[in-house]
């Protein structure tokens, strides 16, 4: 048997795709683990160990190697702009980065963009050579130009639903998000054997359709 690979598994939403992609790989997780509240899961069954951690942190307990690999969204991953290695996408958790507004935006003198990541409005409004106040919130984006917080949102659209449900409308698109695996860079050298072949069992159920 090869050494254990530490994976940084995010709670949430995507936890549930990503271990259904494990097992269709033939990874068998054992079923207790996706309710359980335990942090740290050993599974030497499948030469794992899972660490459950908030999707934002995914990249940084990689980078620092604590975690061999770890999943976590694209939008995260632009967000956070950690040094970790981006192997496979795995096609799940998709959805959208946007700029959303109220049907009568218009610009104004002063705009103001909330967000809960920082980083890539900044970035994008800077490329289209407009000047906003960037607001950093950290939930419930929606609200702000609903209560007058912000005159636009930068925020994720999966199937619309939260924008139509408060009269928002999106106004562009800034790039597509979907689930990826990375690794550690010194991690992807060390443990490569191990590493690789989760990375091939995954790819060939990506590869076969198995998605979502
Ligand atoms: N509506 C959505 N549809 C599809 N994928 C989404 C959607 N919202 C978020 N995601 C993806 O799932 C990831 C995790 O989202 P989730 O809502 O589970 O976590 P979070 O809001 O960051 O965490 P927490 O709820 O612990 O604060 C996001 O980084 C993104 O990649
Ligand atoms: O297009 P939809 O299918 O409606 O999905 C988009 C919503 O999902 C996410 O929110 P989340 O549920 O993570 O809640 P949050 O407000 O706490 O970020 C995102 O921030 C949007 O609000």
């Amino acid at each position: 048997m090869g050494e254990i690979i530490k994976v940084a598994m995010p709670k949430g939403r995507i936890y549930k795709k990503a271990a259904e992609l494990f097992r269709a790989a033939g990874l068998q997780i054992p079923v207790d683990v996706d309710e359980s509240r335990k942090l740290v899961i050993s599974l030497p069954e499948i030469g794992m160990e899972f660490i459950m951690a908030k999707p934002v942190d995914v990249p940084t307990y990689v980078e620092y190697g604590v975690a061999d690999i770890g999943i976590v969204g694209k939008d995260v991953l632009m967000e956070e702009n950690r040094d970790v290695y981006e192997l496979l996408d795995l096609g799940i958790a998709r959805c959208r980065m946007s700029v959303i507004a109220l049907p009568d935006w218009e610009p104004g003198i002063h705009q103001r963009v909330a967000t809960k990541y920082p980083n890539v409005a900044s970035q994008y409004f800077r490329e289209q050579g407009q000047q906003v106040e960037v607001i950093k919130l950290n939930g419930s984006i929606e609200l702000a130009p609903l209560i007058g917080l912000a005159d636009r949102i930068v925020d994720m659209v999966e199937t619309g639903q939260t924008l139509r449900e408060n009269g928002l409308v999106e106004m562009e698109s800034i790039f597509e998000i979907t689930s990826r695996l990375v690794a550690n860079r010194v991690s992807y050298r060390m443990k490569n054997a191990e590493i690789q072949a989760v990375c091939d069992a995954l790819s060939r159920v990506i590869q076969g359709g198995v998605q979502g």
